[in-house]
């Protein structure tokens, strides 16, 4: 008995020195040799603390971004969530090219496109490698120039019904006087663009302009609102790393978005069938359906005859895909409209200027009697309007609605640095122009942190100047990007596919509303906070979720 004791004692302490030398391994030894520590980064108070919140935070993030820049250049090594978790963050306009470029490479990590899939299925976002590349392959010709412009009458159309609306309810508010009504502009872009994703997707109506009941609005407005909850922070990691978990305890969240699933699967399921009925029906009669949403484009070009069967992509992953644009698509644009109206309306002089500038082009008739041509012309011009292209980037560029982007390696690799690297002692090597990223090493982009960077832009860089764009520093027009030199819709193989749709949106939006409303801040301060994108909050007001109140009042030009 006592030999049995004794070695079961020996069995206990053997384990737990391994334990402690696993420990001691991964959390001091093999971190210290992780090449990243090569160059300079922040000190941390906690051995066991990281850096997230200070570079994911947008209320402290540029200030973070500035000091960081200054004390350990453009390649700063930071702390992820434990101390085997070193990573690279850039600010270094060659080293994100890079990154962002060589996207086999550089890929998304497991854990947010497992997230992602486990809510709207593998569509674009979430997918990777030969996947990934098909699916885009078939999306691609869906988004171009001529199918974006036949979108533009439906986002007239629901432009229109919001300010109708919007009319209304401060009509109704003082039938005699035009005073201004609080109006919650987040809230109410948001459901105008939900029903413009819906027309634009599928063809399919939401009607949420008018009120918020359609089966299917809820069901996606439902499972998005689980995607953004910050209420439950451990179960989703646990969720990620043990599916089982949910399966064998789910909670409210994961029934609700079990029911949502249901009903988008049922409802967009048959619409589908329907759309793929149409197309065959067309081919047979001889005249093509010339259906124009998302959906119709994405059927049509999955059965091009210049497309081989095993580039085709599955019912499954076209429905995955339009879950991915609504989910990809409403909120980027709500939030890009709310943001540049709250900035319009703490820039009285701004918002008088735009306002003439679109005034100038407003047709003597009222906007829902145009005919198509008609819509398609003045969206033209609308296009082409100067000052609102100066407005709608520089609203982009100060408040992107993705905060920053993750990337993680999935081989050793050397990233090009355009500035010299700074050494752990502080010392700058002006001859080191690379930076070593071990694989597995998670790669910060910084698109608010280029946005913002003071050295790049110059010293208003953090101020709302829209006519910086009709002389942009050397500096800012290096810097790579889709989108006017910012990673606002990102770069490269994964950048953004929707940006011509939501360039049509919102300076569609802008127009319309800028021309019928005034808008002016309430006395509430309105804060960012990192919401999955950069949503508005009002200061002390977190946990009424996010929104924007404004005072909109009629125009008039008397
Ligand atoms: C102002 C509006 C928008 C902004 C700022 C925006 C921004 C972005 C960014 C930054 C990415 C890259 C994400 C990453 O690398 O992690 C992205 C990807 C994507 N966006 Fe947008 N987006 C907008 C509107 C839209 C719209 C309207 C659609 C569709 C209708 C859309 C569909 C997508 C898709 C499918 C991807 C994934 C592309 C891929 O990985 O191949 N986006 N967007």
């Amino acid at each position: 008995m006592e030999l049995f004791l004794l070695s079961f004692k020996t069995l206990l302490l053997a384990t737990a020195l391994l334990l402690v030398a696993y420990a001691v391994l991964h959390l001091v030894i093999l971190p210290r040799r992780n090449p990243l520590w090569n160059i300079a980064g922040p000190p941390l108070r906690k051995w066991f603390g990281n850096h997230l919140h200070a570079v994911l935070d947008p209320a402290i993030s540029p200030r973070v971004h500035e000091l960081y820049v200054k004390k350990y250049g453009r390649s700063i090594r930071i702390r992820g969530i434990g101390p085997w978790d070193e990573r690279l963050l850039t600010l270094d306009p060659l080293s994100v090219a890079h990154v962002l470029k060589h996207s086999t490479i550089y890929e998304k990590p497991w854990q947010s496109r497992k997230l992602i899939t486990s809510l709207i299925g593998c569509g674009m976002l979430a997918a990777e490698g030969q996947i990934h590349k098909r699916q885009r392959r078939v999306a691609t010709p869906a988004f171009s120039i001529q199918n974006m412009r036949a979108l533009v009458p439906l986002v007239f159309q629901k432009g229109t019904e919001l300010k109708d609306r919007w009319s209304d309810m401060i009509q109704q508010t003082d039938r005699n006087k035009n005073s201004d009504l609080r109006i919650d502009i987040c809230h109410w872009i948001s459901r105008a663009t939900f029903d413009v994703i819906g027309l634009a997707g599928f063809d399919y109506n939401f009607d949420a302009i008018r009120d918020e009941t359609n089966e299917l609005f809820m069901a996606y407005k439902e499972m998005f609102e689980v995607a953004i909850s910050q209420g439950r922070p451990i179960r989703t990691i646990v969720g990620i790393y043990f599916p089982l978990f949910n399966t064998l305890f789910p909670d409210k969240a994961v029934h609700t978005v079990k029911r949502c699933q249901r009903v988008i699967h049922r409802v967009a399921g048959e619409l589908i069938q329907e759309k793929k009925r149409k197309i065959a029906e067309g081919e047979k009669s001889g005249s093509a359906y010339d259906g124009k949403d998302l959906l119709s484009m994405l059927l049509k070009s999955n059965i091009a005859t210049d497309l081989s069967p095993e580039d085709r992509i599955s019912d499954e992953d076209i429905l995955h895909n339009i879950n991915t644009f609504m989910f990809a698509g409403s909120d980027t644009s709500s939030l890009t409209l709310t943001w540049t109206l709250l900035l319009l309306a703490q820039h009285p002089d701004a918002q008088t200027r735009l306002r003439k500038e679109l005034l100038s082009v407003l047709p003597s008739n009222d906007l829902s009697t145009l005919t198509e041509e008609e819509v398609q012309s003045l969206y033209g011009i609308i296009s082409n309007l100067p000052y609102l292209h100066n407005i709608t980037r520089e609203s982009i560029r100060l408040i992107p609605p993705v905060h920053s982007s993750l990337r993680v390696a999935t081989q050793d690799d050397e990233i090009p640095t355009m500035y010299p690297v700074h050494g752990p002692d502080g010392k700058v090597d002006e001859s080191r122009r690379s930076v070593t990223v071990p694989k597995g090493s998670f790669v910060h982009v910084a698109v608010e942190g280029f946005s913002l960077d003071k050295e790049i832009w110059g010293d208003d860089a953090w101020k709302f100047n829209p006519d910086r764009w009709d002389s942009l520093p050397e500096a800012a027009q290096e810097l790579p990007g889709l989108f006017s030199n910012t990673l606002a819709f990102s770069a490269g193989p994964r950048s953004c596919i929707g940006m011509r749709f939501s360039m049509i949106e919102i300076k569609t939006f802008i127009y319309i509303l800028v021309t019928h409303f005034v808008f002016k801040t309430t006395e509430e301060k309105i804060i960012k906070a990192n919401v999955v994108l950069t949503r508005p909050y009002i200061s002390g007001k977190y946990k009424e979720g996010s929104q924007c109140p404004l005072l909109v009042s009629l125009y008039s030009d008397e």
